[in-house]
């Protein structure tokens, strides 16, 4: 039996056909990453007389052309598998959630089991809207009611990793258990998490654990907000409690080779406080010097590496760099959901090397929250986007404006945008390469129906320092010389009016270089609404470490409904992107049937 999804976006019903007739052996993937479920799909292909249902209601997946879909992982051979119903996994789209895909599911199993027993078959899920080449005019068809699909919704985290479902799943499974073959199991194919590992897992042994301490730094080296390292400390404490002996590694800015502003060396001392335990500090993150720092550490005992950036292999996902990390090792915790829409050396590589390899504590609660609130937010929906990764951030808008009913642009973001439109913007930031993207995405938004606001009045300054001279301007009266550092009064007001009827939203960057007291007006401006709208009921999201940090100065951060350690990733995720360091977990552990 082969039931797989496929694309469920422009139909609100699909039908059930019994395509083939073969002996009856089940295999159930429960499945968010329809990649994973392929992946375990491949493995038995190769095996005769095996079926599946793979039921990947999770994942939104959003291949645009055949060389983004699911077709180019399968090999020649496998593409000419015996098996037709492989095809139907090419362009697998799935909203369902779990409560949604319980009772499909029933249906499908019940109508499974009476199936079977009429005659052993196989199933496959095609859109009534598509023509297949394994319909045949006589197969029986069970028309599933659109209230069975939830669009547009998509999960990743670990609420969904319902062991109940399984189970009961399972149990399903066992009732249409024949004698001819035995079936394999039920896989949910959430991640497995550092909570499911015993002590005698950990004890003793060597966790490689990757978190995102990418914290800001004032010119004098103090952390201005240690929020990421609170965040990372559950985990770490709850390896040290169980005798592990903790090798944490991060990433600090964006450095270009080795460069001593970029050291972890200042965050010893608050890593060290808030854990218990006095942290070591290693001066590299491989080689032999810290091959010795980790044979010296006692179980229960943490050392810090140094800026694994330092290494350009990082960003390379060098598989070479990733081994020698890897090396230091016994098994793997990713824990920095800031890092994990990054496929680095240290987030992805290492996790080829390392079994298992699993979610720490920060990383499951972000997605759980934000998978819940994000994939099926409470309307109307706003974004806010702004900060100065403009390249990362400005190719997020496309999705968001599926996603939003509002956005609302600030930040180093907005420069480029009145550049495209004609206007002059002096010396503020701008990513000239993206012009053409910022006008595509303004005729978008319009076409969309979405409403897409750039700050009207800009504050701009003379030079990019604390003590610039600085005045309000109309955004389309930025003389030469002068650079936007911030968003004037009446974008503030125009802001704080759209947000007023929103029920969800989500903010990553600020408004302006907030660091700067003259030029942190808007980003605390939008940061008190923010707090007043949560106040009111409104979900608020703030992710990114800036962002955070603003927050946090204003002393808003308690209020908001979830303080997000990843901006880019929050935004990744929302988009309904894989992210890397999480797609290359272990996934949770099936329950056999
Ligand atoms: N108009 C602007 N010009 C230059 N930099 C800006 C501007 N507005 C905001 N920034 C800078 O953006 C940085 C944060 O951007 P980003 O990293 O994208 O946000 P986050 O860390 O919240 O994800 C801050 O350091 C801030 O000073
Ligand atoms: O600060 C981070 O991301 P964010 O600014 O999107 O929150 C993460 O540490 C990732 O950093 P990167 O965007 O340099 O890969």
């Amino acid at each position: 039996m082969y039931l797989t999804c496929v694309s469920f976006e422009k139909i609100d019903s699909f039908e059930l056909k019994f395509v083939d007739k073969t002996r009856l052996n089940v295999k159930v993937f429960l499945g968010y990453y329809c990649k994973s479920v392929l992946g375990n799909c491949k493995k038995d292909l190769s095996s005769r007389n095996t079926q599946f249902i793979s039921v990947c209601w999770l994942w939104n997946w959003r291949g645009k052309s055949k060389d983004e879909d699911l077709w180019p992982l399968l090999n020649d051979k496998e593409k000419q598998a015996p098996n037709p119903q492989i095809l139907h996994i090419i362009n697998p789209i799935s909203f369902f959630s779990i409560t949604d895909s319980l009772p499909l599911l029933h249906s499908l199993l019940d109508y499974s089991t009476m199936a079977s027993a009429a005659s052993p078959t196989s199933l496959s899920l095609i859109p009534t809207t598509s023509s297949s080449s394994t319909t045949s005019r006589n197969t029986p068809t069970v028309r599933l009611p659109s209230r069975f699909l939830r669009s547009p919704l998509r999960g990743l985290g670990f609420a969904a990793a319902d062991p109940l479902l399984s189970a009961h799943v399972a149990s399903k499974l066992r009732s249409l258990k024949t004698s001819a073959r035995p079936m394999t199991g039920v896989v949910s194919m959430a991640k497995r998490s550092v909570g499911d590992l015993s002590p005698a897992d950990l004890k003793g042994k060597k966790v490689f654990v990757r978190a995102d301490l990418n914290v800001p730094l004032d010119d004098s080296q103090n952390i201005t907000d240690d929020t990421r390292i609170r965040a990372a400390v559950p985990t770490i404490k709850h390896l040290i409690s169980n005798g592990a002996k903790v090798i944490l590694s991060s990433h600090l800015g964006r450095p270009k080779g080795v460069t001593p502003k970029y050291s972890l060396a200042p965050l010893v001392p608050r890593l060290s406080e808030l854990i218990g335990v006095e942290v070591v500090k290693a001066d590299d993150c491989i080689g032999p010097d810290v091959e010795k720092l980790v044979a010296s550490l006692p179980d229960g005992g943490v050392l810090l590496l140094e800026n694994v950036r330092f290494y350009k292999e990082e960003e390379k996902n060098d598989p070479g760099f990733a081994e020698k990390l890897a090396s230091l090792a016994d098994l793997y915790v990713n824990d920095a959901f800031g890092t994990a829409h990054r496929a680095h050396a240290s987030t992805e590589g290492v996790t080829k090397f390392l079994r298992p390899s699993v979610a720490g504590f920060l990383l499951q609660k972000e997605l759980d929250y934000l998978d819940g609130a994000v994939s099926n937010p409470k309307r109307p929906f706003a974004a806010i986007v702004g900060g100065s990764k403009v390249s990362s951030k400005i190719g997020v808008i496309e999705s968001l404006l599926e996603k939003c009913d509002i956005l609302l642009l600030g930040g180093g973001m907005i420069f480029t945008f009145y550049k495209a439109q004609g206007l002059s913007v002096g010396s503020s930031l701008v990513e000239e390469d993206k012009l053409d993207l910022a006008t595509t995405l303004l005729e978008k938004a319009k076409a969309k129906g979405v409403s897409l606001l750039l700050p009207t009045d800009v504050v701009i300054a003379d030079k990019f320092a604390p003590d610039a001279n600085s005045k309000i301007v109309p955004a389309s009266a930025i003389p030469d010389g002068w650079m936007g550092l911030d968003i004037g009064p009446d974008s503030v007001k125009t802001f704080n009016d759209a947000l007023e009827t929103t029920k969800t939203v989500i903010w990553n960057g600020p408004m302006g270089v907030f660091e700067f007291d003259k030029f942190a007006v808007g980003t605390e401006a939008i940061a008190k609404k923010l707090a007043e709208l949560s106040g009111k009921g409104v979900t608020t999201i703030i992710g990114g470490g800036d962002s955070v940090a603003a927050v946090e100065k204003v002393g808003v951060a308690e209020v908001m409904s979830h303080i997000s350690t990843g901006g880019g990733a929050s935004l990744e995720l929302l988009e309904g992107k894989i992210l890397p360091g999480v797609d290359a977990l272990d996934e949770a552990v099936a329950v056999p049937v």
